[in-house]
């Protein structure tokens, strides 16, 4: 399968700022693949998204896009991608339709007409088919006054589908809206990704969304802290840990590297993944006693919250 999203060593840095927002990261995306960059606020989602939309400039790092290099041909890029970001821009004055006739011709995907009755069958065909897909076929004529938030998303999506994007970026677009509108725009979008197949990048809080994804990858403090598909991500970040300590934690810590168990220092003590082994047989080897002996079993998660608290994870 052809990578149609390929980043290496992306850096964004912001004027005055300290810090690298996004701090040389790499990953690709599959053609078809519905790929999750899930993180935490802050953590250099939405710089990466406007970069790879070609909204923001980078610092440093190669960017293609479609087979299209960000440097040299952002047109392209903008021609092959739909973007939805998290507030939705539209023009509550106008229709519905009006709002995407103004889209595709200020975009240049079909002239502008001042009446959908002169607009050509292909744009007629293709707006008619994507408000099928989202059910918004009924509601097309109206004023955007009368939309509540789920059906500005459904238009945002048709939106950014008329031009028969390869990829679909989606920068939080469930943010803001309740449980039963963020399980259909799920459907939908899922519907549109089958029938029209086209790449998903998502950018999410929400771990329960990326979970729907082919592959996730994790982005924190600007830097990708672990990335793999659902079942590789839950394998990895679930693991089992123990709090121990000794008055002599030195020595606790010798022992700990000669019996091979990877630990990370915590204000809780010494934290001792125990993955195979039990935590029982990993102790039986220890010489030296101890003050502490905490066991932990973490849900996904427990386990995701502590990735981004900690900002690393045992090895
Ligand atoms: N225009 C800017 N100028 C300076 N710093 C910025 C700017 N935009 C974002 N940042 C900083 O860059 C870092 C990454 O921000 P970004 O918006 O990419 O994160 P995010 O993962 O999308 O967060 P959220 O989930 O809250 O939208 C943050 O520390 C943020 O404060």
């Amino acid at each position: 399968m052809n990578n149609v999203i390929q980043v290496d060593h992306l850096i964004k840095q912001y004027k005055k700022s300290q810090k690298a927002a996004v701090d040389d990261i790499s990953f690709n995306v599959r053609e078809g693949e519905f790929f999750a960059f899930l993180g935490p606020n802050g953590a250099g989602k939405t710089t990466t998204i406007s970069i790879l939309t070609t909204l923001l400039s980078k610092t440093n790092g190669t960017v293609s896009i479609a087979g299209y290099d960000l440097d040299k041909e952002a047109k392209k890029i903008r021609y092959n991608t739909g973007i939805i970001f998290q507030n939705p821009s539209l023009d509550l004055e106008l229709t519905a339709e009006e709002n995407i006739r103004l889209h595709v011709s200020i975009y240049g995907t079909y002239r502008f007409r001042p009446f959908y009755g002169m607009m050509p069958k292909a744009y007629k065909q293709r707006i008619e088919e994507l408000a099928e897909i989202v059910g918004l076929q009924e509601s097309l004529f109206k004023n955007l006054k009368t939309f509540s938030g789920g059906m500005k998303r459904k238009l945002e999506i048709i939106r950014s589908l008329m031009h028969n994007p390869k990829i679909l970026f989606l920068d939080e677009p469930t943010q803001g809206l309740d449980a039963a509108s963020r399980h259909s725009l799920w459907e939908y979008l899922n519907r549109v990704r089958t029938e029209e197949n086209i790449t998903i990048f998502l950018t999410t809080h929400y771990l329960e969304e990326a979970e729907g994804a082919d592959r996730i990858c994790i982005i924190n403090n600007g830097k990708i802290a672990m990335s793999g598909t659902p079942g590789q991500l839950k394998e990895r970040l679930i693991q089992k840990y123990m709090y121990v300590d000794a008055t002599d934690q030195n020595t606790l810590k010798t022992e700990l590297c000669r019996l091979g168990a990877a630990f990370m220092e915590t204000g809780q003590g010494l934290k001792v993944a125990y993955k195979d082994k039990t935590p029982q047989k990993l102790l039986s080897g220890l010489d030296i006693p101890l003050t502490k002996l905490e066991i932990h079993q973490p849900s996904i998660e427990e386990a995701y919250l502590d990735l981004i608290k900690e900002g690393s994870v045992l090895s």
